[in-house]
C-alpha cells in the first residue's frame, strides 16, 4: 500500500512554479530520502503532503485521504526546517502539551527518550541550543505516535552523536512500522539509513530507487593518481568525467568504466603513481544527476 500518492501536481506561487508535474509514491513502511538542491521543491512537495497547503494542479494523498482533512492531519507527524518552540515552557511541558492534542500519543517519556532529550528535559526550550530545539521538533513530532512522518533536514545543526541518537531513533519508529520521508543534504547518511532515495531538481523527480541502484546507475568509480598529463589528456581518457588536477599533478576523476580508463591510462605508457580506484558514492551519483551542465562543463584545475 502506498502511504503517500503525489499525481501530476503542480504547485506555483505567482510566477514560480516549484513543482511541475511530480508523481511520487511511497510505500507504508519505507524510509525515504528526499533529495535535491537548494530550490529543488522539497520543502513545497512536504509542505503539499503536510495539508498546509494545495497542490494548484494535481492530487496529493496521505493515507489514503486528503492531508488537508482534519483526521488525516491528526495521523501525521512533522518536523519543519525550522520550527516555532514555545520559549517559555521546558522540553517537558512543551512535549506533554503538544501529547494533549493527540488521541493515542507516546508516554511523554519515550518520546523524550527517542529524541535524547531526558537531560534537558527541565530547561526552558527557549535556552536551548540548536541541535537541541532540532531534538525537541524531532520530540514534536513523533509525541503524536503518528503513521507516517515528514521531516524536513533534520540532522542541520545537531553534533555528531546527536545525529547518530537521531537515525537510531528513526530506524526504531521504521522498524515499528511507520512511515518517514525525510529531506537532507547529508548524503552519506542518506546512503546509510534510507530504504529508497528519490532524487529531485526543479520540482520533478529526476531519480529514484535504493541507494544502491542509483550508485551503479549515475555511478562507477572514482580514480585518482599522480602523473604528468595535463587537464586536456586527462579529459581525453575514455569516460572521464568530472576531472580535477591540481599543480603537483595529482588527478581525480569520475568514470562510469574504470577498466576501460585504466588500460587507456597503462597505454598511455606515461608513468604514474598513487593510482587509487574508489566505489562512487551516492553524493557522487547525487553530483553527476544535478549537474546544471554536461560532465565537460565541471571539470576544473584545482
Ligand atoms: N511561498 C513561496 N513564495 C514564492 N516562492 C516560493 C515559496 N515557497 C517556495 N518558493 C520557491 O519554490 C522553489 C522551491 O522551493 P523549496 O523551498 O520547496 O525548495 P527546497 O528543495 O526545499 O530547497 P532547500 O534545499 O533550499 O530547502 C524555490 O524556487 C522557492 O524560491
Amino acid at each position: 500500500m502506498n502511504a503517500i500518492e503525489l499525481s501530476g501536481v503542480n504547485k506555483t506561487f505567482g510566477r514560480v512554479t516549484a513543482l511541475r508535474d511530480l508523481n511520487l509514491s511511497v510505500r507504508a513502511g519505507e524510509l525515504t530520502a528526499l533529495l535535491g538542491p537548494n530550490g529543488a521543491g522539497k520543502t513545497t512537495a512536504i509542505n503539499l503532503m503536510l495539508g498546509l497547503a494545495a497542490p494548484s494542479a494535481g492530487q496529493v494523498r496521505v493515507l489514503g485521504g486528503n492531508p488537508r482533512d482534519d483526521v488525516v492531519r491528526a495521523r501525521i507527524g512533522s518536523m519543519p526546517q525550522e520550527s516555532a518552540l514555545p520559549p517559555a515552557l521546558t522540553v517537558r511541558e512543551a512535549v506533554t502539551l503538544l501529547a494533549s492534542f493527540y488521541p493515542a500519543p507516546l508516554p511523554v517519556a519515550q518520546a523524550l527518550a527517542l529524541a535524547d532529550l531526558e537531560g534537558v528535559a527541565h530547561r526552558r526550550s527557549g535556552a536551548l541550543s540548536g541541535g537541541q530545539k532540532r531534538r525537541l521538533a524531532f520530540a514534536l513530532a513523533a509525541v503524536g505516535n503518528p503513521e507516517v512522518l515528514l521531516i524536513d533536514e533534520p540532522t542541520t545543526g545537531m553534533d555528531a552523536q546527536s545525529r547518530l541518537a537521531f537515525w537510531e531513533a528513526v530506524t526504531a519508529l521504521k522498524a515499528a512500522g511507520r512511515t518517514i520521508l525525510l529531506t537532507t543534504h547529508y548524503l552519506e547518511e542518506a546512503e546509510r539509513a534510507a530504504d529508497r532515495v528519490v532524487v529531485m531538481n526543479a520540482g520533478a523527480v529526476l531519480a529514484d530507487g535504493s541507494p544502491e541502484a542509483l550508485r551503479s546507475q549515475a555511478g562507477g568509480a572514482r580514480v585518482s593518481f599522480t602523473s604528468d598529463l595535463v587537464l586536456a589528456e586527462l579529459r581525453h581518457l575514455p569516460g572521464a568525467e568530472d576531472v580535477r588536477v591540481d599543480a603537483q599533478g595529482h588527478a581525480q576523476l569520475r568514470t562510469g568504466a574504470p577498466e576501460a580508463l585504466l588500460r587507456a591510462l597503462i597505454a598511455r605508457d606515461v608513468p604514474f603513481s598513487n593510482l587509487e580506484v574508489t566505489r562512487a558514492s551516492l553524493e557522487d551519483a547525487f553530483l553527476s544527476l544535478t549537474a546544471p551542465a554536461g560532465p565537460a562543463g565541471k571539470d576544473v584545475t584545482a
